[in-house]
C-alpha cells in the first residue's frame, strides 16, 4: 500500500537520460550506443554478463569517468549522489561510527548534526550497539550495511549501488534488500542497481535494463508493475517468478 501510494506521488520527468553514450579505453570500446531515461524516484536494474560495462556505465553516472560519445543529461542535484561499492571500503583505523561520519565531516556539518545523522542510520541499519567498533570485529553483512548508513547519511538523491551484496549470504541479501527497499520507499531515492541477481533486481527494481556482452548493448528493457502488490508475498508470487524466467531466458540468448 505505502508502495503505491509514493509511486503516485512520483513525478516522471526526465532525471538522468542517456542518448547513444558510447565509451572507450583506448581502443577498446566497453558501452556501445546506450540510450536510457532514468525518472526520478525510479529503481533501475543494470544487469548483464560480466565485463558488459555494467560498472562503467555507473561511473560515468557519477561522472567519475567522461562518456566518449552521445549525449549524457543529468539533472540531479550536483553532489546529491551517493556510491555504495562491492567492496564495504571501509576505513579500517576508524570505528563504524567514524567512518559513516566521513562524508559529512567532507561536508563540514557541526558536530551536533554529525552525531545526529549519524546515530539515526546507525539505529536505521542495525548497527548502534557496534558503533564503537572497527571494521575488523565486525561481519561482512555489518560492514556492507556500514557502507550503505555511510552513503544514505548525506541524504543522497541518487543511489548508485555496484554489486552491493556480493560477497552475503542468501538469507542476509535478502534482509539487506528489503531494508534498501524500505529506505528508498521511505527516502523518495532514486536507485540505480548494478547486480547479476536477477531475483533481487526483480525484487528492488521498477525497471532494468539487460545488456549483451561486450560491446555493452542494452537488449531488453523489462518493466514492472509492482503497485498492487503486498510485497511480503510479491517474492513468491507468479509474476515474480515469471519476470525472473523472461530476463533469464533473455540473458542466456544473448549468449547463443
Ligand atoms: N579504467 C579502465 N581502463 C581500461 N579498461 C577498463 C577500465 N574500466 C573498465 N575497463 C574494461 O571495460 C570492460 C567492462 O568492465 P566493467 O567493470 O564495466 O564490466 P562489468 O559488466 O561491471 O563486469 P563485472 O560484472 O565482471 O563486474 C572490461 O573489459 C574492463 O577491462
Amino acid at each position: 500500500m505505502l508502495y503505491q501510494t509514493l509511486l503516485n506521488t512520483r513525478s516522471h520527468v526526465d532525471f538522468i537520460k542517456l542518448d547513444n553514450v558510447s565509451k572507450m579505453f583506448q581502443n577498446l570500446t566497453v558501452l556501445k550506443k546506450v540510450s536510457m531515461e532514468i525518472h526520478k524516484g525510479e529503481f533501475i536494474g543494470i544487469l548483464g554478463p560480466s565485463g558488459c560495462g555494467k560498472s562503467t556505465l555507473l561511473t560515468l553516472l557519477s561522472g567519475l569517468e567522461k562518456i566518449s560519445s552521445g549525449v549524457l543529461h543529468n539533472n540531479s542535484t550536483k553532489g546529491k549522489s551517493a556510491f555504495v561499492f562491492q567492496d564495504s571500503c571501509l576505513m579500517p583505523w576508524k570505528t563504524l561510527e567514524q567512518n559513516i561520519a566521513i562524508p559529512l565531516e567532507i561536508l563540514n556539518l557541526s558536530r551536533q548534526e554529525i552525531e545526529e545523522k549519524v546515530n539515526k542510520y546507525l539505529k536505521i541499519l542495525d548497527l548502534y550497539k557496534f558503533r564503537k567498533n572497527y571494521p575488523r570485529e565486525l561481519s561482512g553483512g555489518m560492514k556492507m550495511r556500514a557502507s550503505i548508513a555511510r552513503a544514505l547519511v548525506t541524504d543522497p538523491e541518487v543511489i548508485l549501488m555496484d554489486e552491493p551484496f556480493a560477497s552475503l549470504d542468501q538469507i542476509l541479501r535478502e534482509r539487506l534488500v528489503d531494508e534498501i527497499y524500505e529506505i528508498y520507499l521511505r527516502k523518495n531515492l532514486t536507485g540505480i542497481f548494478v547486480t547479476h541477481n536477477i531475483a533481487e533486481a526483480v525484487f528492488l527494481c521498477n525497471r532494468i535494463y539487460i545488456f549483451s556482452f561486450h560491446p555493452g548493448q542494452i537488449i531488453g528493457q523489462i518493466q514492472i508493475n509492482k503497485s498492487n502488490m503486498d510485497m511480503k508475498k510479491y517474492r513468491n508470487s507468479d509474476v515474480f517468478h515469471q519476470t525472473c524466467v523472461k530476463i533469464r531466458t533473455i540473458l542466456e540468448n544473448s549468449n547463443e
